[in-house]
Formats: structure tokens, C-alpha cells, sequence
């Protein structure tokens, strides 16, 4: 399959030639256009994903009626081919909605970084507003395009109307959670109460009381009557978060609520009816606690109904940038300001393993959000949080960090940086610049106020 459609727009049939044969080379469908007439036409028989664009172009060779002209491209991401004299047009370009702009004479690799990083951008663009317009606010909260969420969403969808018992097991972090609001937010109870219950939170003499209410005189202390979070669940669902957790003797009472519909409040003789639909997550082997005697079977059966699988972030790897999208998002939202992870931050929050799955995630680019300075996430920002992110090779400067020296800290990080940006460029400047998010000039000041020799 092709990496993506590419419509190339310059008016020099030399240039058009050879990056049409460097982009087919990188798996590519390229189309080419020598004006924007030739360009529209093309346009209409070929959905390209990206569009490269000359400024200067036949038969005006006048700028700004190629910017002007922006606007009907900007649904893709547009990259700006310029010349050193257009530089400023090329702000401008970027100031109407291109993407990007890159300076020739092409830099063959930088250009397809550029290629690479705009497309990736573009996709997640677009699978987020996909996710977005679903018209299913519950599942839409649900984020993740690997097959192991689309399977989740596609059973949660033809569940969730129905009124059967769900037991959602898996790892500690991995949605469970969300799932169940997503199952009960889809069926008909949707605007009845969604009531969570952590059964291990709460101390086992009083999950009788939290859970069936009591009536006034039931106990020391119970001077009124008071409903318990079964009654408040009437008409909607009740979530058992961590059932595994539930005391024994807790276990045959819920078993009989669910055998019969009907329960007793602490110290009461009324019988009481409820009518709720039970949603119960886990991320313990019920069926292990069942042998060790720790579970009961009649009731495990009983809440079992479907079994609903999450998945570990780590076995779903392409669900991380999407998240770590939407997590970012929330947080602009919540803080009113733009923010960004820059290329090696990004690499890392994609290597690492995510023991806690979803919830790690989350917390760790929050609080790397939290020290973030200047709208962007970078590695000096998480290195001040995990300094193990620096690797063993340069321990000293975790011990830096860790003694707070934060100046020397920073320069050597940016050392280690600047290094590792010149290896992975093969000592291509511009493009080292551009993977540090700096120009090149910029990277030329640092490499000679640090004498580097690179
Ligand atoms: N697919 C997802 N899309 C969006 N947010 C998610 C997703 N999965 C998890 N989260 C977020 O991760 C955090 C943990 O999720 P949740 O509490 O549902 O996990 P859990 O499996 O129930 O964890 P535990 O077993 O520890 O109770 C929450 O902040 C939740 O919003």
C-alpha cells in the first residue's frame, strides 16, 4: 500500500522530475502540476493527502495570487516550497493555514521528515474528528484505532441496549472504567443514574450499610433514615468497580439482590424492589479467586453475563498518539493555552512500556504538562520528572537533576540533544536543527557556544 497521495505543484519540470522520483521512492503516489489550473484538474481525479507548493508560478509568477489561493487546499496540509528571497511570503503562507515550508534547494531528507511528520499530523487529525462526530457521545470517549478497540467500541455499540450483566476484566488502567459509563450511557437507562461503587474502597462492615441503606435506629449513629447507593441506582446502572475485592459474606447478599430484584436496608423490614442493570469490572482472575475459595461461583456466574476483555497499552502500542493527542487537548481545554510534545518527547512517550496502561499515561503527560515552559513538551521537561530518561551513558547528568543543579543540567542535556539530533541527521544540520525544533542558526550558536565537535 502506499504511504500516501502526493500532489507536487512547481512550475520547473526538473525539479518536478526528481522529487517525483525521491517521493516514489519512499513509497509514495506522487502527481504533479506545473500551475494551479493543471493543479485543480488534478485535484478532481486524485485525493492527494498532501500538497506540495511553488509560490511563484505560471502565468502570473505572482505570490501572493498563489496565496491567495490557499484556501481551497488547506483541507491537507500544505507545504511551502521556497526560495531564500521568498521567506516572508513563506510566513505568510504558514500564517493562512500551510503547513510547513522548506527551503531550496530541497534537502532530500529534510523534506521527507517534513513529509513524514505533516501526514502523521494529518491522520490523526482526521481520525479525531472522526471520533469526535460519532454520534455516539458514550463510545466516542472510548479513544484508540488499534483492532482491539475497534472490537471494544463494536460490542460495547451492540450491547449496550440490551439489559444482560457485563463483567469487564483487565489490567489496572486499561479503560474499564470508561467502558461501563460507555455501555450504560448507550442503553436505554442512559439518563438514569450511573452509580460507582469501588467495593475495595470501602471497609468491609460498612459496604452493607453504603450499599442497602439503613433505616433510623439500625446502628449507633443511623438517626435518620438514609437510601443506599442500590436505591440511588433505580431506573439506571450500578457499576461494581474491583468486585474481585467484595468480602464474602457481601457476596451472598448481592447474590440474592440479583436472584430476587429485591433487598432489605440495614435494620429495615420493608422489602425493597429495584429495577438497575449491573456492569461489574475486575482486573483479578475471578475464575482463580472462585478455586481458591476466595470468590463464590453462584455469584461470579451470575454477574458474569458477557465478559468484555481490555486490552494492555503496551499490546495496542498504536493507540499512544492518539491518546497522548487527546490528553493534550483536554489539557489546553482545562488550562487555556497551547501546548505540544516536540519529536523526542513524543519518541518517548511512545517507547516506554506503560505498566499502568491509560491512566499512566495520563498522569505522566500531565504532570510533564504542568513544568512544561513556552507551549512545548520537550526532553528537558520530562528528564526533570524521570530522570531514569536519561540514559545510563550520561548519569551524571541525572545527578545533576537530582541535586537540582538545573543550569548545568539543561546545558548538558541539550549537549546530549544536539549529539543524538547530528547522529540520527548523519551530521545533516538543517535537518538535526529541525528535529530539535530550532533553526539552523540556532543550532549553529549552541554547537559553537558548547564547542561541539559534530
Ligand atoms: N480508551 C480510552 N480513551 C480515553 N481515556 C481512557 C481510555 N482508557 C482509559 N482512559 C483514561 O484512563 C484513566 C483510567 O481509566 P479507567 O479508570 O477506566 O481504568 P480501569 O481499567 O477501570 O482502571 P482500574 O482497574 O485501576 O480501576 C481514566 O482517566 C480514563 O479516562
Amino acid at each position: 500500500m502506499a504511504n500516501g497521495r502526493i500532489l507536487l505543484i512547481d512550475d520547473e519540470p526538473a525539479f518536478r522530475q526528481l522529487a517525483q522520483s525521491w517521493l516514489q521512492g519512499s513509497g509514495y503516489l506522487v502527481q504533479t502540476a506545473a500551475d494551479l489550473d493543471s493543479a485543480r484538474a488534478a485535484l478532481s481525479g486524485f485525493d492527494a493527502d498532501l500538497i506540495l507548493l511553488d509560490l511563484s508560478l505560471p502565468p502570473e509568477f505572482d505570490p501572493q495570487h498563489t496565496l491567495a489561493a490557499l484556501a481551497e487546499f488547506n483541507s491537507r496540509p500544505v507545504i511551502i516550497l521556497t526560495g531564500h528571497a521568498e521567506r516572508q511570503l513563506a510566513l505568510d503562507a504558514i500564517a493562512l493555514g500551510a503547513w510547513d515550508f522548506i527551503a531550496k534547494p530541497v534537502d532530500p531528507d529534510l523534506l521527507a521528515v517534513v513529509i513524514k511528520r505533516a501526514l502523521s499530523k494529518h491522520q490523526l487529525d482526521t481520525e479525531l474528528k472522526q471520533l469526535k462526530q460519532h454520534n455516539t457521545a458514550g463510545v466516542a470517549r472510548l479513544i484508540g484505532v488499534s483492532a482491539p478497540m475497534e472490537a471494544m467500541r463494536t460490542l460495547i455499540q451492540r450491547i449496550a441496549p440490551t439489559d444482560v450483566r457485563v463483567l469487564v476484566t483487565g489490567p489496572s488502567g486499561t479503560g474499564k472504567e470508561v467502558i461501563s459509563k460507555a455501555l450504560h450511557e448507550l442503553s436505554r437507562r442512559g439518563a438514569q443514574p450511573f452509580v460507582s461503587v469501588h467495593c475495595g474502597a470501602i471497609p468491609a462492615d460498612l459496604l452493607e450499610s453504603e450499599l442497602f441503606g439503613y433505616v433510623k435506629g439500625a446502628f449507633t449513629g443511623a438517626d435518620k433514615d438514609r437510601p443506599g447507593l442500590l436505591k440511588l441506582a433505580d431506573g439506571g446502572t450500578l457499576f461494581l468497580d474491583e468486585i474481585g475485592e467484595m468480602p464474602l459474606p457481601m457476596q451472598v447478599k448481592l447474590l440474592r439482590v440479583l436472584q430476587e430484584g429485591t433487598f432489605f436496608a440495614v435494620g429495615g423490614r420493608e422489602q425493597q424492589k429495584i429495577d438497575l442493570r449491573l456492569i461489574s469490572a475486575t482486573n483479578a482472575n475471578l475464575p482463580d479467586l472462585v478455586n481458591k475459595g476466595l470468590f463464590r461461583a453462584d455469584l461470579y456466574y451470575r454477574i458474569k453475563g458477557i465478559t468484555l476483555e481490555t486490552t494492555a497499552l503496551s499490546e495496542r502500542r498504536q493507540d499512544i498518539p492518539l491518546l497522548l493527542q487527546f490528553f493534550l487537548e483536554q489539557h489546553m481545554r482545562l488550562q487555556g493555552q497551547s501546548l505540544r510534545l516536540d519529536s523526542t518527547a513524543l519518541s518517548w512517550f511512545l517507547q516506554r512500556d506503560w505498566p499502568g496502561n491509560v491512566r499512566e499515561l495520563k498522569n505522566t503527560l500531565e504532570s510533564v504538562a504542568a513544568v512544561a515552559q513556552g507551549g512545548v513538551i520537550s526532553m528537558a521537561d520530562i528528564s526533570l520528572l524521570h530522570p531514569e530518561a536519561v540514559n545510563a551513558g550520561h548519569a551524571e547528568l541525572a545527578t545533576d537533576v537530582n541535586n537540582l543543579q538545573l543550569e548545568p543540567a539543561v546545558q548538558q542535556l541539550e549537549i546530549r540533544l544536539i549529539k543524538q539530533a547530528m547522529l540520527q541527521s548523519k551530521g545533516n544540520k538543517s535537518l538535526a536543527a529541525r528535529l530539535l525544533g530550532l533553526s539552523r542558526q540556532g543550532l549553529l550558536k549552541k554547537i559553537d557556544r558548547y564547542q561541539l565537535s559534530v
